[in-house]
């Protein structure tokens, strides 16, 4: 893709989005520029992706066709201001801030923008990623093909609409740190059971990734998969009961409430 990408911000989403592009071939480094706030942080991303980078946020909007807002969402309105006047109507905005909104997007800049509500997620760093995505109306079929193209190049995407756009974080954009921390408990239940740690750690994530792969390329059931493991009065059947007993599904539930509640409340940060 002959396309130009500038990142406002470039911490641990940002990096994970440069690395999936590059990787996959469909941005050349030298397409893509960042900015971010110290030359520490700047000197990392060119050393990690030999990509243009600068401390001015001007300098990217001008730089970009497609503009990726990359900062926390509380820093958004104040970015916005720096950039709005060098972006043009061509330049496709993307946001990949919770709860942000494409009104509030449109009201910041103050004029009609091409403007696309997106929520991604960190394994976007190995491609494999998930990616909401919420164009408006400004966009042609053209932009939108660009736009889907960059996120198909570190994983999938998917296009939802923004009434749903709040819900995406528990699921998928959040959701990644609460796997580690599955990942994570698995490996210290092999460790303390004697198992080496990387080796639990290899064994915990291939199992997460097996189960995955199963649910996506099978189309059955979680539940009855869960059942096929499940040997009549034998050790998965106490260990999902044990899950049960502890409420397992429950903190998942309660957990998604709560970063869905927070989604919420960042929207007016
Ligand atoms: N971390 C994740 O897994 C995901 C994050 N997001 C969204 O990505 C955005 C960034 O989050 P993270 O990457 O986690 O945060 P982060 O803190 O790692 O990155 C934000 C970066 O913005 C830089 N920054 C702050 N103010 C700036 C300014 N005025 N100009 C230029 N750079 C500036 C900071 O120095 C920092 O490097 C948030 O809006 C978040 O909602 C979305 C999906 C997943
Ligand atoms: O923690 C956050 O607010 C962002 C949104 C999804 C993942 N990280």
């Amino acid at each position: 893709m002959n396309k130009k990408v500038g990142f406002i911000g470039s911490g641990n989403m940002a990096q994970a989005m440069i690395g999936g592009m590059i990787q996959s071939n469909t941005v050349p480094a030298g397409n893509i520029m960042a900015s971010a706030f110290t030359d520490t942080t700047l000197s990392k991303v060119k050393g990690a992706f030999q990509i243009n980078v600068t401390t001015h946020n001007e300098e990217v909007a001008k730089f970009a066709d497609v503009l990726f807002l990359a900062v926390k969402p509380d820093q958004y309105n104040g970015v916005i201001q720096q950039v709005k006047d060098a972006v043009d109507s061509d330049t496709i905005i993307v946001s990949i801030a919770a709860g942000i909104t494409l009104g509030s997007l449109k009201n910041a800049f103050g004029k009609k923008i091409k403007a696309v509500r997106s929520m991604p997620n960190t394994p976007s760093l190995v491609g494999e990623g998930l990616s909401a995505l919420c164009p408006n109306d400004l966009l042609d079929e053209e932009d939108l093909k660009i736009v889907t193209a960059l996120f198909e190049s570190f994983g999938k995407a998917e296009l939802v609409p923004e009434y749903l756009m709040d819900a995406i974080p528990a699921i998928s954009g959040s959701s990644p740190a609460y796997v580690f921390m599955f990942i994570e408990a698995l490996a210290d239940g092999g460790v303390k059971q004697g198992l080496p740690r990387q080796q639990a750690y290899r064994l915990a994530a291939q199992a997460v990734l097996g189960a995955a792969k199963m649910v996506l390329d099978t189309g059955i059931h979680p539940g009855e998969l869960k059942d096929q493991v499940c040997s009549p009065g034998g050790a998965t059947i106490e260990a999902v009961s044990t899950l049960e007993k502890e409420q397992f599904r429950g903190a998942v539930l309660a957990a998604m409430e709560s970063c869905t509640k927070k989604v919420k409340e960042l929207a007016g940060s």
